[in-house]
């Protein structure tokens, strides 16, 4: 095997993550060594996390983010807790301050175990988020599946976290979509050149919802940082909910995110390490670390 690094895998509330440390390498993990991970079904992963250096000033570290299908992506809410889950338990720190291709992002451990992050500004512009041709109004826009008389899922709101989230209301239970049917349809859609995350949401109350995610590169997950933030901003902003929402999502677990009168929004839930081990960068090849005897 070439020169490993490790890594550890994790989840943040069901949704896959490897937390790769290639801090003091120059390298980063190849498009090809996240399919081979991602084939292998001990360590298949919805995204891998790489710390990497800092690269600015005033940042701990950057954290580069791969999505299954070897993309990148510009954020990860489930993903960014599991790093400082993973760094607060090396260093004894709680806090830090993060660079994502999106951005400058502060996270913080809790003494419960939770961990907070904000995921930054969201923005509704159409050029921002992006779409392929201009809406004045992102609250709701013209795009449906299903028949063109009695559509499936019709008039999304769309989001930037950073990343491209379009947001379907429905008022029946989330599982009895296809999401998986209309999913990959939707995510490649041409109004959304870049792709995008799509979201199928369900108020239930003016602080609740239940959110099921067809993750762009991913597929179908059990839970989605970003989008949780996206469908809480669009609730929101549709007048939905306040600005304060609790999210279960499809693994079972919940998510909580405030919208803040500062623009910032906040995720907070939980992360879970799994195991340990160590890879080449280049190709994807593991090893389990196994566990001394205490
Ligand atoms: N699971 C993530 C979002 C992952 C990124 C997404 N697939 C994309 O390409 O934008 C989260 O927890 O936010």
């Amino acid at each position: 095997m070439a020169s490993t690094a490790p890594f550890a895998k994790m989840n943040g509330i069901g949704n896959e993550i490897i937390v790769a440390d290639m801090r003091g390498r120059a390298d980063r993990v190849a498009p090809a060594a996240a399919l081979a991970l991602n084939a292998d079904a001990a360590t298949k992963f919805d995204q891998i996390m790489a710390i990497h250096d800092a690269r600015t000033s005033g940042t701990a570290f950057f954290i580069d983010i791969l999505n299954s299908d070897g993309t990148g992506a510009q954020a990860c809410g489930n993903g960014m807790r599991c790093v400082v889950q993973a760094l607060a338990a090396e260093t004894g720190q709680k806090t830090f301050a993060f660079e994502t291709v999106a951005g400058i992002l502060n996270a913080e451990e809790h003494a419960d175990g939770l961990i907070s992050v904000d995921m930054g500004k969201p923005h509704f512009g159409w050029q921002d988020i992006p779409l392929a041709e201009e809406f004045r109004d992102t609250r709701m826009i013209e795009l449906q599946v299903g028949p063109i008389d009695a559509p499936v899922l019709h008039s999304p709101s769309v989001v930037s976290m950073g990343n491209p989230h379009a947001i379907f209301w429905v008022d029946r239970d989330v599982w009895s979509y296809e999401l998986d049917r209309f999913g990959p349809l939707l995510e490649n859609h041409p109004i959304f050149p870049e792709r995008a995350n799509i979201t199928i949401a369900r108020v239930t109350s003016t602080e609740t919802m239940v959110i099921r995610t067809w993750e762009r590169g991913a597929g179908l997950t059990k839970a989605c940082g970003t989008a949780a933030c996206a469908a809480a901003v669009a609730a929101a902003r549709t007048r939905r909910t306040g600005r304060s929402v609790s999210l279960v999502t499809p693994g079972g677990g919940s998510l909580h995110v405030e919208w803040r009168g500062d623009d910032h929004v906040i995720l907070t839930g939980a992360a879970e390490w799994e195991f340990s081990g160590s890879f080449d960068p280049a190709t994807g090849v593991w090893a389990r670390v196994t566990e001394s005897a205490a």
